[in-house]
């Protein structure tokens, strides 16, 4: 399950994060950067105003003199908070501070920053795990500049997204995140997904939290407590799938047609090292809305092409029944989804085109209900 972390700089904000459902408050004043810190006085506020009803988080500015870090750490700890977070710094003593940590890491949930667009230094992991730390978290150093979805392909965040799971860090992504994004970044695994700007309106991180902007990202990530319990939830209930929507056979196409990219694939020795061209075509079958030009309605092509690279990431495949069958299988995690054909040809083998194409049906969910 992936939480949805809102990064927030008092307790009245804290408190509008709450009730349209974040699942961690970040404390964070977004007028100092990217991982601007709130004084202890101010976190500790805001810890006393949620009151153990979430997990609070809070920002550490690691201290120049790494012997100094311990203390910065644990202070920040007094004030009740569950997480720290702090950017993990790019100076060769980042291993010594990361080994001072550990201590630390034993009292308090410890995450380390990496920026997407600072050349992160992703060897730092496997010493972050063991040093006991919590997780790692990937986000944009430089606001305005584009989101983390430019500074690294769907396929690389996925990488980060295993590794983190490989040595049991949690894997945190965030960076200037827009509502399209979400969707798009369920698909590589994260843990955690970190907003401001999203939740501000006009998506200007300065501005104050809006409760609409606020309650759409909740409404775009799935949650575990997702129940059938109300049917006054039911806009939340058909964007997550769990009710369907009125019409319940008709359905829409999203499609991605003769879509090439080079492919390392193929079962013989002479396709082993180098890339053919590889052609998707991809037709799904989505469950329609009535309600339209609203961000929870979209199931969009994005999602089709970035699942296509998630899975071209992991290196050379055998078969393209292979690639097929993931894909299928990637596409049909959307709830809306109810079938999906795929076909995926090699380019470069005959004259023509060879390959396969399949067709996979969602299997009945049975904490589906329908409507009346
Ligand atoms: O930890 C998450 C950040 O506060 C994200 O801020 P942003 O969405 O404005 O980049």
């Amino acid at each position: 399950m992936t939480l949805m972390l809102a990064s927030v700089l008092s307790r009245e904000e804290a408190e509008v994060a709450l009730a349209h459902g974040a699942d961690i408050i970040d404390c964070k004043d977004p007028a100092r950067g990217a991982l601007g810190a709130l004084s202890l006085a101010q976190v500790a506020d805001i810890v006393a105003a949620i009151d153990g009803r979430l997990p609070v988080s809070a920002v550490v500015d690691l201290p120049h003199d790494a012997a100094h870090a311990r203390r910065a750490f644990e202070e920040a700890a007094e004030t009740g908070v569950d997480y720290i977070k702090f950017a993990l710094p790019q100076t060769p003593d980042a291993g010594e501070i990361i080994a001072r940590l550990a201590p630390v890491a034993q009292k308090v949930k410890l995450v380390a920053v990496l920026f997407a667009d600072l050349a992160p230094a992703f060897e730092h992991l496997p010493a972050l795990a063991l040093a006991g730390f919590h997780g790692a978290m990937l986000d944009t150093a430089h606001k305005g500049k584009g989101r983390l979805i430019d500074m690294m392909s769907v396929g690389a965040l996925s990488e980060f997204t295993a590794r983190c799971r490989e040595l049991r860090l949690a894997a945190g992504l965030a960076g200037a995140l827009e509502p399209p994004d979400v969707p798009r970044l369920l698909v590589t695994g994260p843990d955690v997904l970190g907003f401001r700007g999203a939740l501000c309106a006009q998506g200007d991180r300065r501005a104050g939290l809006d409760a609409a902007a606020t309650a759409l990202i909740r409404d775009l990530i799935p949650t575990r407590s997702d129940k059938i319990e109300t049917l006054a939830a039911e806009w939340a209930l058909i964007a997550r799938g769990y009710i369907e929507p009125p019409g319940l056979n008709e359905t829409d196409c999203v499609f991605l047609h003769d879509y090439v990219v080079p492919v390392e694939v193929g079962a013989y020795a002479h396709e082993y090292g180098h890339t053919q061209r590889v052609r998707f075509n991809v037709d799904a079958e989505v469950a329609r809305l009535d309600v339209t030009d609203d961000m929870r309605s979209v199931f969009s092509y994005d999602v089709i092409m970035d699942a296509i690279k998630v899975i071209l990431s992991g290196g050379h495949i055998a078969m393209v029944e292979t690639i097929a069958e993931r894909l299928a299988e990637s596409v049909l995690l959307h709830e809306r989804v109810r079938s999906v054909t795929v076909q995926v040809e090699k380019l470069d083998v005959a004259p023509g085109a060879v390959g396969v194409k399949i067709r996979r049906e969602r299997h009945p969910d049975p904490r589906r209900i329908k409507p009346n």
